[in-house]
């Protein structure tokens, strides 16, 4: 079994990054490099952990503007090579499609449904009623008919997706191991249950790299899976 845990490398300095990614390498499935790192360190800093790690890079970007913009976008990041790519499911169906017929061939184009740090009070203030449930299926849903290749959701609802989009690949972060504070995050699973519910890959970045000893942390969550 290929290890499903991706380090969310939000760092701020590519040489404690590096440094990370390094010690880390044998204990992780991937590495996801989000916009604090992207915006500070761009097309360099993502080679430089590509080659760090030698693992495949998540670029989680979670584009989100007309069809367009979001194309040209994909367009230029072909020369990073990722794995997975995030776009945002309320950019609408064309700008999912056309953001799929962008990506390069095996790039893997996700869809970020409701964020992991947002509760349904949360939703009703954005103007959206109902539950989180029925919204992370409705996106999904509609970007299954745009043909991208799974979605980003929280551990309570990928049980659910997972049953409506059989062959989905599903990135499923707000994890944290029983016990573990769970900061900004409101739709928390443990790691385990997001697995058995269908995950595909487990996003997860301060319970290891915030850890006193991050390879023991990374160690201790695999043997739970
Ligand atoms: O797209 C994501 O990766 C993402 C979506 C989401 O709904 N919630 C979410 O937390 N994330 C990312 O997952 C990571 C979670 O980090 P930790 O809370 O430190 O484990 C961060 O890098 C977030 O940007």
């Amino acid at each position: 079994m290929t290890n499903p845990i991706y380090l969310a490398l939000d760092v701020p300095q590519i040489d404690p990054a590096k440094a990370l990614v390094e010690k880390l390498k044998g204990h992780i499935g991937g590495v996801k490099l989000g916009l604090e790192f992207f915006c500070a360190h761009g097309h360099h800093g993502v080679h430089e952990i590509a080659h760090a790690s030698g693992l495949p890079i998540f670029l989680d970007l979670k584009l989100h503007d007309i069809p367009n913009t979001v194309a040209g976008a994909m367009q230029a990041i072909h020369v990073l090579e990722p794995a997975i790519v995030t776009i945002h499911a309320s950019g609408g169906r064309a700008m999912m499609e056309d953001a799929k017929a962008a990506a390069a061939d095996g790039c893997k184009v996700v869809a970020v449904t409701m964020l992991t740090s947002l509760d349904e009070r949360d939703m009703a203030r954005t103007g959206l009623s109902g539950s989180a449930n029925d919204q992370v299926l409705r996106l999904a849903d509609l970007a299954q008919e745009a043909g991208l290749d799974g979605i980003v959701c929280s551990g309570h609802e990928v049980g659910a997706v997972h049953k409506q989009w059989k062959d989905g690949f599903f990135v499923v972060p707000g994890l944290r191991p029983e016990g573990k504070a769970t900061g900004d995050q409101k739709r928390v699973v443990t790691p385990r249950a997001a697995r058995d519910d269908g995950a595909s890959v487990l996003v997860i970045g301060r319970p290891i790299s915030k850890a006193v000893d991050p390879v023991m942390a990374a160690r201790e969550i695999e043997a739970t899976l």
